[in-house]
């Protein structure tokens, strides 16, 4: 939503993109400065897949901002996905065809692999990554007087039977995308129960299906220009179903929206939709997610465990390879 934020009368604005590769970052900076020459982008090293980057990137950020009114969380991945034909044809034809375009049940599955830190990566990229960062940014969120915004990107497909809580990593099934973006539902109610109070608000998106690095992931087989060429038979699909938004411009609409609603106004139960109804006109609808707080409750207090866990962790290398800097030079005096 970088470009739609500057294009608002947002004087003041300080924007800073959190990127895992940093030539990328520099184009997305250079092309947001070539329409908007006066824009303040500052860019910072983050992969959320890391917990070391994460905490090195808070700390950055804490050093740069004694403030943060919003904090988009929208890095993430669909690891090695695989697209079953067969069922998509099969769907086509059955009376569950519209709920299989707006979220992709049935038609898709993926195969996760394990972190440096040894965490699902999945999990780390899209859910826990994105929690370490909130827990180490909470003083420049929480602050008496004034309000701030945590905005997921989550996902239609998020589906409560793909997550479980005796597996919230989601090692064992073949939905670890599913399982995550549900656990992001879960994990924005909860925070608003627990930090209202504090000033902090939460809420989550799904910016419908956009024809992005993701998409060309799914069906790798398919060039860019297949995409392009497929457009106007995907914009007939509007017809069918108001999720199909197929540009970044029109996805993000639900987090422009969002940057412009009072937090206090908002559902925290509520999902919001980017759609783009078949005339092009694009929308934010709020919809109820399938979420309670008992289940966001646990979620919540596993993450806490893990989150002490990864922390006793990070100490122990840091103190490994102190040790080890110490004596290497302690050999060479
Ligand atoms: N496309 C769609 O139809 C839908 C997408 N979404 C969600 O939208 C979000 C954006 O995805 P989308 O633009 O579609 O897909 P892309 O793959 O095009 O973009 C994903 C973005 O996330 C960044 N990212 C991925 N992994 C990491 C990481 N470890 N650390 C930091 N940044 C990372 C990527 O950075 P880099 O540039 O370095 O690759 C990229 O900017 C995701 O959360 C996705 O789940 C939800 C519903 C539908
Ligand atoms: C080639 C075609 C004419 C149609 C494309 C078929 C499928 C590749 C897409 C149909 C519905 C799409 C979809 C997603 C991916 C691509 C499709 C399956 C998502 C699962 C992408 C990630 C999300 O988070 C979901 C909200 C999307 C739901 C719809």
């Amino acid at each position: 939503p970088k470009k739609r934020l500057l294009s608002r009368d947002t004087e003041g604005l300080q924007l800073c993109l959190a990127c895992r590769n940093m030539q990328r970052a520099q184009a997305a900076r250079s092309a947001l400065l070539a329409s908007h020459p006066t824009a303040r982008v500052a860019l910072l090293q983050m992969d959320t897949s890391s917990v070391a980057s994460v905490v090195a990137a808070a700390q950055e950020v804490k050093l740069r901002y004694n403030r943060l009114d919003y904090l988009y969380l929208n890095a993430g991945i669909m690891p090695n996905p695989q697209f079953d034909v067969r069922a998509f044809f099969k769907g086509l034809f059955s009376s569950r065809v519209v709920t299989m375009l707006e979220t992709g049940e049935g038609i898709l599955t993926q195969k996760d692999c394990v972190t440096a830190d040894g965490l699902q990566e999945a999990f780390m990229t899209n859910l826990f990554g994105h929690f370490l960062l909130i827990r180490e940014l909470e003083p420049i969120l929480c602050h008496a007087g004034w309000t701030s915004q945590l905005i997921w990107t989550s996902s239609g497909n998020a589906h409560r039977l793909a997550f479980d809580t005796e597996d919230i990593q989601h090692r064992r099934g073949n939905q670890p995308y599913s399982s995550s973006k549900y656990a992001s539902d879960l994990l924005s109610l909860v925070l608003n129960t627990r930090y209202n109070k504090q000033g902090l608000y939460s809420s989550v998106t799904c910016p419908g299906f956009v024809i992005t690095g993701l998409t060309y992931g799914i069906l790798p087989c398919f060039p860019a220009f297949i995409w392009t060429l497929l457009m106007p038979l995907l914009c007939l699909i509007r017809m069918l179903t108001n999720t199909f938004t197929l540009t970044p411009y029109n996805g993000a609409e639900a987090l422009f929206w969002l940057f412009k609603q009072k937090p206090e106004s908002l559902d925290p139960q509520a999902k919001y939709h980017s759609l783009t109804s078949w005339l092009s006109n694009n929308y934010t609808q709020p919809r109820k997610m399938d979420v309670d707080l008992e289940t966001s409750e646990v979620l919540f207090e596993k993450l806490l465990q893990l989150e002490t866990e990864v922390r006793r962790k990070m100490k122990g290398k840091q103190k490994e390879s102190q040790l080890a800097r110490h004596s290497s030079t302690a050999g060479s005096r």
